[in-house]
């Protein structure tokens, strides 16, 4: 094959490789092996993405195995596997009802199995099975193989708090970057426009373009005409937004369901993403102020999920009904899970632990109205009055 044949003209105008918008096409290497790719967890954010990626994966042969394994966490639906369904029907009929999947999508039940050979991970599960899935795949997984991470949430624990994708790193002793934005999983999975980020830095032991995963392989992986990619270096930056958000998001719900309005919901947004940048700035100086404002995993995230995600959505009913969190999860979500409500749980206990609660009143409020039933009405004042502490 000669160098220009070898190289693939990405459609144009998706696949700016920077953060700069350019019209100008991207030339890919074809891969010496196509990559294989596999994604863990089936729930409605990893079902989406593995539709994206597995269009992808079709698309550009050179570049990737056709055939993308999507490992699924077995579950009976009315008397059939819920792997049979998908790979029969291509429907993920609890997670992602009504949303066709690519047939090269395939389910798979056995995780072990789902990563044989596999040379890119997309880790996509809600993050309380990280630790298990991990100690499952470890010893199972060569140190060749990249990986990115969806999952939003901390890892919290004797080593202090860590981003998910240096636990899955420290775990599985694998190159991993991350993918967050402002993505309600239906919208995209409905193909409407939206926008993501994607951070990986590009490891010592790199192997040479075409031959190891580049910023390029990885924009070609999840980039759609309706999904548009920017990939950076700031995986610490997209990954604090991505799980703080989450707890911000509790705080709109409760001021929502008090029947507060719009003004009190931007008043939360504002504290939060304040916090959001103060914790970067503090536990994760290697994060970078400018994400937050100007990439899809910043404040974009922080609107569309106070607007329209499942942790406000959770924490409004809590507010009109006065039942629990873990009552209303089980009510609204059908199985899936408001990740907001382990976050602040985990956040609090960090921030115990380095004796920096008041520099974050609003993680703190929820945190104590979700498990300690505090007054969601109290909010304001618990914000404000913590606030005076602190200064
Ligand atoms: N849904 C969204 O709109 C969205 C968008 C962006 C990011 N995210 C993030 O993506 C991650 C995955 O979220 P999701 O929406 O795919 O999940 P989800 O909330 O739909 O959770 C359901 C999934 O959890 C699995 N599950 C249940 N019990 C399990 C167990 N014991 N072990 C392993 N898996 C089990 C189910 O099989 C199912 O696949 C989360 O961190 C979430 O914050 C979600
Ligand atoms: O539904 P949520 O609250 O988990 O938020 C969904 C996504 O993270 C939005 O980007």
């Amino acid at each position: 094959m000669s160098a220009a044949a070898d190289r693939l003209n990405l459609t144009s105008g998706h696949l700016n490789a920077g953060r700069k918008r350019s019209s100008s096409s991207v030339s890919l290497k074809a891969a010496e092996k196509p990559f294989k790719v596999t994604v863990i967890g089936s729930g409605n954010w990893g079902t989406t993405i593995a539709k994206v990626v597995a269009e992808n994966c079709k698309g550009y042969p050179e570049v990737f195995a056709p055939e993308v394994q999507m490992w699924v966490f077995e579950e009976d639906i009315n008397g059939e596997k819920l792997t049979e369904i998908i790979n029969t029907r291509h429907q993920n009929v609890k997670y992602l009802p009504n949303i066709t999947l690519p047939d090269n999508l395939v389910a798979n039940p056995d995780l072990i199995d789902s990563v044989k050979d596999v040379d890119i991970l997309v880790f996509n599960i809600p993050h309380q099975f990280l630790p298990r899935i991990c100690g499952q795949l470890k010893g199972h997984v060569n140190s060749h193989v990249r990986a990115i991470s969806c999952l939003k949430g901390f890892e919290v624990g004797a080593k202090g708090v860590q981003l998910l994708s240096s636990y899955i790193t420290e775990e599985l002793g694998i190159q991993c970057g991350a993918l967050s934005g402002a993505n309600i999983a239906t919208e995209v999975a409905q193909e409407h426009w939206s926008e993501t980020t994607v951070a990986y830095h590009i490891p010592k032991d790199f192997r040479g373009e075409g031959k190891d995963v580049d910023h390029k392989v990885l924009k070609a992986l999840f980039h759609r005409p309706y999904f548009h990619v920017s990939v950076i270096e700031d995986v610490a930056g997209i990954s604090i937004c991505g799980a703080l958000k989450n707890v911000v998001a509790l705080g709109c719900g409760f001021v929502e369901g008090l029947g507060w309005g719009n003004n009190a919901s931007a008043a939360i947004q504002r504290v939060g993403l304040g916090e959001i940048i103060r914790f970067g700035q503090m536990f994760f100086p290697e994060s970078r102020e400018e994400t937050y404002y100007q990439e899809s995993a910043g404040v974009a995230d922080l609107i569309t999920t106070c607007a329209g995600g499942r942790n406000v959505k959770v924490a409004r009913l809590m507010a009109t009904s006065g039942k629990d969190a873990w009552e209303c999860e089980k009510e609204l979500l059908n199985g899936q899970s408001a990740q907001g409500l382990i976050t602040c749980k985990e956040v609090h206990e960090w921030l115990e632990t380095c004796g920096s609660v008041e520099d974050f009143p609003l993680f703190e409020a929820v945190y104590q109205i979700i498990y300690n039933n505090y007054p969601m009405k109290s909010l304001p004042d618990m914000i404000e009055e913590l606030d005076l502490h602190g200064e």
